[in-house]
């Protein structure tokens, strides 16, 4: 990622989250990303760890129209994913997608803490104050539906270098960054 695209993002998710009240933490801990595939706008994230402890994390993610975060999976994380404001789609998986894939007929996750039951491969929408409980080996993709989104993670123990499978192998978790302007930020990746 070009380091005027990183500054960029940082502005964007700052005003955002400033427009809706969240104030954010001294020395937040910003971790933006183009999950190395080298196009922001469509498969982009940016997020905060707000609080990460052996035990939990927490965390507050932003993205625009057009920007998916990719298909993945954990081995040890679960988590909700929360939609904070604007809306949130996601598409879930019961096994890892892909043309030789054997889905089930139906799966269910907790919306909201209530059994949903959906279809392999579905979309499921979820409006701001909603959430959706993953526990390991739900696959899961999401884009805002919205113009814009805040996106909440709450979760057992994260491990960002280690437990991120992506259903696509060329992707990497952090972004190569290509020194184009002075950096208005650090990310966690560079500490
Ligand atoms: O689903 C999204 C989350 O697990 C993120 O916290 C993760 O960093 C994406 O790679």
């Amino acid at each position: 990622m070009k380091r005027s695209d990183i500054n960029r993002a940082f502005r964007d998710a700052a005003a955002c989250f400033a427009a809706h009240h969240w104030t954010l933490p001294p020395n937040a801990a910003w971790d933006i990303t183009d999950f190395g595939l080298g196009d922001f706008a469509r498969h982009g994230l940016t997020l905060i760890n707000l609080a990460e402890e052996p035990e939990y994390c927490e965390k507050l993610m932003y993205a625009r129209r057009g920007q998916t975060t990719p298909g993945h999976t954990h081995a040890k994380k679960k988590e909700d994913i929360i939609c904070r404001s604007g809306e949130l789609t996601l598409e879930l998986w019961a096994v890892r997608p892909g043309p030789d894939a054997v889905q089930p007929a139906s799966f269910t996750v907790p919306v909201n803490g209530l059994p949903h039951v959906l279809r392999s491969g579905e979309k499921l929408v979820l409006p701001a104050g909603s959430r959706v409980t993953l526990i390991p080996g739900i696959w899961h993709a999401f884009y805002p539906s919205s113009e814009e989104c805040i996106i909440g993670e709450v979760s057992t123990a994260n491990d960002d270098v280690n437990d991120n499978i992506f259903t696509n192998p060329d992707i990497g978790r952090f972004p190569g960054i290509e020194e184009d302007e002075p950096a208005a930020l650090r990310l966690l990746s560079e500490k």
